[in-house]
């Protein structure tokens, strides 16, 4: 399948989980991790989020520093990446920080099951593509990317998403930043929720690196593609 190059990226507490039980952002990576974030993304051409993390955190998901996204002018890109949210029942507020800040494409992945009258008011702000019929279709959701010209796509999360591309087998390598705290909570997102695997399937990787930054360590996975 013709899809772009995809990895997630994502900051983890060492127990694993995301965020806390009442899925709110604590800061896991410092200084010098967001700063690793922050190039990744000038170097991709489009960041990908699902909607519970616009809802939770109203992320800008725009590239920080000036230098960067100056950088990326001169390249003749847009400033910021693509960014990208995946949307089923088109619940992203129209007054989302993505649509607030920075110039750049904004797109929202729906579903066909998404209300007409809230998608038309998203095709106001944003590109809408519509795929599956109750939930997006993320293999023909990323194949579509590919054709508009995405070609690097980095996935910040959350929980839900990084299980719904993993699952379908689209993500070609992992970051995780593991920081010195401990989150618990069996309901606090972790890395990868959803329905979770059977021992019979599985999802093995290889570990390409492993740094200390500051007082964490950044993993860099490979996944290993199924038979
Ligand atoms: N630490 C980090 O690096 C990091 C990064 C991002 C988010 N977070 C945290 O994660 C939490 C949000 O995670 P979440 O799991 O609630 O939401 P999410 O951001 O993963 O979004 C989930 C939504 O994506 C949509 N979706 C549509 N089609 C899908 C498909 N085919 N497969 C999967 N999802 C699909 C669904 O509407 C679903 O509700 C927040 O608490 C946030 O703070 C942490
Ligand atoms: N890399 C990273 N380290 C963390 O410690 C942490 N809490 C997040 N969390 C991701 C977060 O949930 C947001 O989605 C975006 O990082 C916000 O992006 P903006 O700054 O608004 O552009 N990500």
């Amino acid at each position: 399948m013709e899809k772009p190059f995809i990895f997630i990226n994502s900051a983890m507490s060492a127990d694993g989980k995301l965020s806390t039980k009442e899925r709110k952002q604590v800061r896991i990576s410092g200084k010098l991790d967001f700063e690793r974030v922050d190039e990744l993304r000038a170097q991709a051409d489009a960041i990908m989020v699902g909607i519970g993390t616009v809802l939770s955190d109203d992320p800008s998901l725009t590239v920080k520093s000036q230098e960067r996204r100056a950088a990326r002018k001169v390249a003749g890109k847009d400033e910021n990446p693509a960014r990208i949210i995946v949307d089923s029942s088109a619940r992203t507020p129209l007054d989302a920080d993505i649509f607030k800040k920075g110039e750049g494409t904004r797109i929202i992945a729906v579903s066909n099951s998404a209300p007409a009258e809230k998608v038309r008011k998203l095709e106001e702000k944003a590109v809408v593509i519509r795929t599956g019929t109750e939930k997006v279709d993320l293999e023909k959701l990323v194949r579509k990317l590919k054709e508009m010209g995405i070609n690097t796509l980095m996935v910040e999360g959350g929980a839900t998403l990084n299980w719904g591309m993993l699952s379908a087998g689209l993500v070609d390598e992992i970051y995780t930043f593991v920081g010195n705290l401990i989150i618990g909570g069996k309901t606090a997102p972790t890395f990868t929720d959803g329905e979770g695997f059977t021992e019979a399937e599985l999802l093995g990787l290889e570990l390409l690196s492993a740094k200390k930054i500051e007082n964490g360590i950044l993993l860099k996975w490979k996944v290993k593609k199924r038979n």
